[in-house]
């Protein structure tokens, strides 16, 4: 009877026991292989893609503890990556993110990350938060998105193509601005306002204006592609008396259009022989600023018969006998000349630079004076005040700024411990660059550049106030007009054209910014170390993993900069990127470094934020 008992007690025990014991084991196994397979995607995805900041994934430390990573409450799956303003590089691979399928959040706004956005990003079925803002990002979108979605931004990127009409019913918040896109905005879309569609040129329907028949939304009717029978016949039936009346109208506008662009032309002629105040032309020679521009050449006769050109709002009072006759001290010999500092008699200081080697005639040469000249008062622009054109000599007069250039506050002297330049310093002189740059592309004009962005050209102020010189001046030489001695600020594409573009002098900026972060020059000086070509230096150190290496040794002293110095970085690298159509635009440069250091919880989070608490998951409307 006990025996019976004991063994059906055994075969109960075995029915009941061993599923209690193994079910849980079997659903831990579950589980810590689906976390093992979470650690191996992101294990694989910072592999393959380079990144600025260290990101500490040590395979000996638990995966929930990792820098951006936040587990579900239980440590069974990764539900949220947040890799924010890390220096990311590159592609996002295909079999890396795309294997996270717990994941509620992905953020990788503010990195450098390019090409597509990967297909697989259609399998992480429970994503509620899609933040990849501010990369370079190009090509078309997937054709299908998580429908879990209630955030996506994609702005600030260059993808292109039309919008799919996306199946995303749980979409609370989008932003597809600034991109390349295409075509017209799909129905289930329409809901958002203009601001999530801004900054795409050929974006267009409800909220934007309305499409041409080119560009059909996705979901909405087509248009009738043929006139309907009523207006064919309507056009054929059209009399020989409307035909002539139309005829007579198109000619009598096309004749107003003439006589209307010949009174304009007419009013920019006087306009222009307005603008410039002559000054009084003398006779005499002897001078030293004289001496220096005689010796070659019979400018000083040649002067006599030409005059010397101020621009309007110009408060100095000398001609040109005066400007002979001043003393002059060379500043140094650039790429399009020498600069003197000129003392006159009376004690006024400006500087001149004798410009040589022009290829253009005179009345191309007083063209291109005027609109360097007419180029509005702007308190980061240093203006040109007057001109000079002989036959043997030009010369060009401005304010002289007694402190110096970027480029000598930056790199002379190291040795001598001088007092660095610091970071605060360093940030306004960006900033003053990068709004004297965008006022100067703004007033010339889209066509004109400042052509010789390079920290030379950059004055700095006793207030650190910064003033941009030397701009409009490449087109005075012939093709290849490329300044010697902006050999690393040359982007690629003026290298291979010598044109310069607007484009072209954000590349050169950013290389100032390079040059601002790692203190090193760009072009070969005496006392600095002879890196040529900041970007790509700053990317092989970025490769390698050796980031402290990047940034200047002035800089380390400085505590709680590396965020700021680190999100310059990315400016400046968005600023040097090989595609001219990539590159960031002045208005965007500008906002960024306004917004540097600046707490920023719609773009950025804090230190604090990243720490939490890795099991505490927050609205995705409230953490993008
Ligand atoms: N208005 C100014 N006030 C004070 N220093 C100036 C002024 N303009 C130029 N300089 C300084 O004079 C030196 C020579 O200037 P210049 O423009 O001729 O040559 P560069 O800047 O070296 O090269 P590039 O001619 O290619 O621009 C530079 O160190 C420059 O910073």
């Amino acid at each position: 009877m006990m025996d019976q008992f004991n063994l059906r007690y055994s075969r109960l025990s075995k029915l009941v026991l061993v599923p209690l014991i193994i079910l849980p084991l079997l659903i831990l196994q579950i589980a810590s292989s689906d976390l093992d397979s979470d650690r191996q995607s992101l294990i694989a995805f910072a592999n393959s893609v380079p990144h600025v900041r260290e990101l500490n994934w040590n395979a000996s430390s638990s995966v929930c503890s990792w820098f951006g990573v936040t587990c579900a409450s239980d440590s069974s799956r990764v539900i949220a990556l947040r890799l924010p303003g890390t220096g990311l590089y590159g592609p996002i691979p295909a079999n890396t993110l795309g294997k996270l399928d717990a994941l509620r959040t992905l953020s990788l706004r503010s990195n450098f990350l390019s090409e597509n956005i990967p297909a697989d990003i259609s399998n992480m079925t429970f994503l509620e938060n899609l933040s990849v803002q501010n990369n370079n990002l190009s090509g078309n979108l997937p054709i299908s998105l998580p429908s879990s979605l209630i955030v996506v931004d994609l702005s600030f990127n260059s993808l292109s193509g039309q919008i799919p009409d996306l199946n995303l019913p749980k979409l609370k918040r989008f932003n597809i601005s600034n991109n390349n896109l295409n075509g017209s905005i799909p129905n289930s879309l329409q809901k958002f306002p203009n601001t999530s569609f801004a900054g795409n040129s050929l974006l267009c329907g409800t909220p934007l204006p309305p499409c041409s028949r080119f560009f059909l939304s996705p979901s909405s009717p087509p248009l009738e592609s043929s006139p309907t029978p009523s207006t064919r016949s309507s056009t054929n039936n059209l009399s020989t008396g409307v035909i002539i009346a139309i005829a007579a109208g198109i000619l009598t506008v096309l004749m107003l259009l003439a006589l209307f662009v010949l009174v304009c032309m007419l009013r920019k002629k006087s306009n222009q022989s307005n603008g410039v105040r002559r000054a009084k032309e003398k006779s005499s020679n002897g001078g030293r600023i004289e001496k220096a521009v005689e010796k070659s050449s019979s400018g000083a006769r040649e002067a006599e018969k030409n005059k010397l050109v101020f621009f309007e709002g110009c408060s100095y009072n000398f001609d040109l006998e005066d400007l002979l006759r001043a003393s002059a001290e060379v500043l140094g010999k650039g790429s399009y000349g020498t600069a003197y500092k000129a003392v006159l008699e009376d004690g006024t200081l400006v500087v001149v630079k004798r410009i040589k080697d022009v290829t253009i005639g005179k009345r191309e040469f007083e063209q291109q004076m005027e609109i360097i000249g007419n180029i509005r008062k702007h308190p980061n622009v240093l203006p040109l005040r007057a001109y000079y054109h002989s036959k043997d000599e030009k010369l060009l007069v401005f304010d002289h700024v007694p402190t110096g250039s970027l480029g000598f506050h930056l790199h002379a002297n190291r040795e001598s411990g001088r007092t660095p330049l610091n970071w605060e310093s360093r940030v306004k002189i960006a900033l003053g660059t990068a709004r004297g740059l965008a006022h100067i592309h703004k007033e010339g004009g889209s066509k004109f550049t400042h052509g010789n962005i390079k920290s030379s050209n950059i004055l700095v102020t006793q207030e650190l106030d910064t003033r941009v010189t030397d701009f409009g001046l490449a087109p005075l030489m012939n093709f290849p007009a490329i300044p010697r001695n902006m050999v690393g600020y040359r982007a690629p594409e003026l290298i291979e054209t010598g044109k310069s573009s607007q484009k072209s002098d954000v590349y050169s900026f950013g290389v100032l910014l390079l040059e601002l972060l790692t203190g090193k020059a760009a072009v070969p000086s005496i006392g600095s170390e002879e890196i040529l070509d900041l970007p790509r230096w700053v990317q092989s150190v970025v490769r390698e993993e050796w980031t402290a290496e990047v940034f200047d040794a002035e800089l380390m002293n400085y505590p709680k900069i590396e965020d700021e110095m680190v999100h310059m970085l990315q400016i400046a690298m968005a600023c040097v990127v090989k595609s001219p159509d990539q590159r960031l635009k002045m208005d965007d440069v500008i906002k960024m470094i306004t917004d540097l250091g600046q707490p920023d919880s719609e773009n950025r989070p804090s230190s604090e934020d990243r720490s939490k608490d890795s099991t505490l998951v927050t609205s995705p409307l409230e953490e993008t």
